[in-house]
């Protein structure tokens, strides 16, 4: 049987591929990634991973089914102990402060990345957020998957790749995948569509991140 992500995996999976064929993923791959632009791909993540973990909690405040609100509240902590921990371990092996950071403002990529996943709660519905939140948990899964097969030569590289290579975090993008398919099983056909393209807008975003870090995407001109 077909299920709701299958199809909104398939109604995304151009935006995928190109994230996956993206020349800052294959330079991941063959360590040729500069050390420049990893860095600016950090800082950047690091404010869309708070921005992220805020999301998961505004979410959890607007469901009822006590797992749903556990694992969204689960989700928000895991980021602060989990990937953002994680993150300060890259940090200080690349001499990144907080002072940095705190300078550092998001890039007009992430701005809109991040903006695009409170309107869908804010102006929306929790599950056109669940939906928008869907691809970074997915995608990333997938990229990491298809890059522990090969490995990077760089140590720091191939740490990012095994963030992404893990049972239990495997276990927690199935766990997404199951709430997305649940709440697109309450909503009627209109409200399905609208899911749809705050999972596609998502799955665009992430591609335009891998190139805001290439270009160390700036608002002035
Ligand atoms: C732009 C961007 N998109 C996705 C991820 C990956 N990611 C971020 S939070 C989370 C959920 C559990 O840790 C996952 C998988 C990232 N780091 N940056």
């Amino acid at each position: 049987m077909t299920t709701f992500t299958d199809q909104i995996h398939t109604a995304a999976a151009p935006f995928w591929q190109k994230s996956f064929d993206h020349p800052f993923i294959h330079e991941i791959g063959d360590g040729s990634l500069p050390d420049a632009v990893f860095r600016y791909y950090l800082i950047q993540d690091h404010h869309y991973l708070n921005e992220f973990g805020k999301l998961h909690q505004r979410i959890a405040e607007k469901l009822s089914d006590p797992a749903d609100v556990a694992f969204l509240e689960a989700g928000a902590q895991g980021l602060k102990d989990g990937e953002i921990a994680v993150r300060d371990g890259f940090f200080e092996t690349l001499g990144i402060t907080n002072a940095e950071v705190a300078q550092t403002p998001m890039a007009p990529a992430t701005y809109n990345y991040v903006n695009h996943m409170y309107a869908e709660l804010d102006r929306g519905t929790p599950g056109r957020a669940i939906a928008g939140l869907l691809p970074c948990y997915w995608l990333y899964n997938e990229i990491g998957q298809r890059l522990i097969a090969q490995g990077s030569p760089v140590d720091l590289y191939q740490r990012w790749i095994e963030t992404y290579d893990s049972d239990g975090y495997t276990d927690s993008v199935n766990t997404m995948i199951e709430l997305t398919n649940k709440t697109a099983a309450k909503a009627d056909a209109q409200e399905q569509a609208s899911m749809q393209s705050s999972f596609v807008r998502s799955s665009a975003y992430e591609l335009a991140f891998w190139q805001m870090a290439i270009d160390q995407q700036k608002w002035a001109i």
